[in-house]
């Protein structure tokens, strides 16, 4: 399977710009073609520059719905939310009339908040249009965690775009805490997907998981089953 080029940018600041005019170039396309458009972001410490550029966006912000492709299975008063990231580096300024769709809904359990933020995004369209994925130096992208339980499920290309509960686990091989996470079909089924990777480290994981069995390394599987990859890197962390 042909693993996409990583195209590499000189600095961080070439790196957001080219990110953020990516994704919000097929925003405006899909706001111009369809009248609305939805767009799935990462958490971590990853999108915040490419955040702060696209907020800086001239876009019909009011046509956008934002949501994450993943969520620590946490309200957002806690430093782990991705939430709240992507509220105070995304949704300010013009930025802050697009309709924010949470993962996280305090239900009772991780399955059913699940349930919920898959209906709610089934209500969107359940198409993605413009997607920001990070990726851990443990190689998970989303919520998608090499060798975990759950990937499985987050890995099987002919279900319908969802998102689901992922248990907390052991042994390294799941999230410490339980999370929430869209599945490969959204990826599949979306116009553009960038990630964003800095450090030479992560780009060293990447090569290795690229190259890996995709039943197991979610970075093989998204390029197996031909995910609109486009891999953007700089080397400034
Ligand atoms: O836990 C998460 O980690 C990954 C990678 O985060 P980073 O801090 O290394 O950029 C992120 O893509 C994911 O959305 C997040 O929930």
């Amino acid at each position: 399977m042909n693993s996409p080029a990583i195209e590499t940018f000189p600095d961080a600041d070439a790196w957001a710009a080219a990110a953020a005019a990516r994704l919000t170039e097929t925003l405006a396309g899909a706001v111009a073609a369809e009248g609305r458009a939805v767009f799935a972001g990462a958490g971590g410490s990853t999108p915040s520059p490419v955040y702060a550029r696209m907020a800086r966006t001239d876009l019909d912000w009011s046509k956008v719905t934002a949501t994450l492709v993943d969520e620590r299975y946490v309200p957002e008063t806690s430093p782990d939310s991705n939430a709240a990231l992507m509220k105070r580096t995304l949704l300010t300024g013009s930025a802050s009339a697009a309709r924010f769709l949470p993962l996280y809904s305090p239900s009772v359990t991780v399955d059913r908040a699940a349930a919920e933020a898959s209906k709610a995004l089934t209500a969107e369209g359940g198409r993605l249009d413009a997607v920001l994925l990070g990726m851990g130096e443990d190689g998970h992208i989303c919520s998608m965690f090499p060798e975990s339980p759950t990937l499985k499920t987050l890995l099987t290309p002919d279900l319908k775009p969802a998102v689901y509960g992922v248990p907390a686990g052991r042994d390294g091989l799941a999230p410490p805490q339980e999370r929430l996470s869209i599945n490969l079909p959204y990826l599949v089924g979306a116009r553009r997907v960038v990630l964003a990777l800095t450090g030479a480290a992560k780009r060293a994981v990447f090569e290795r998981e690229a190259a890996g069995d995709p039943r197991i390394h979610p970075i093989a599987a998204l390029i197996a089953a031909k995910v609109p990859l486009e891999v953007l890197w700089t080397e400034a962390v």
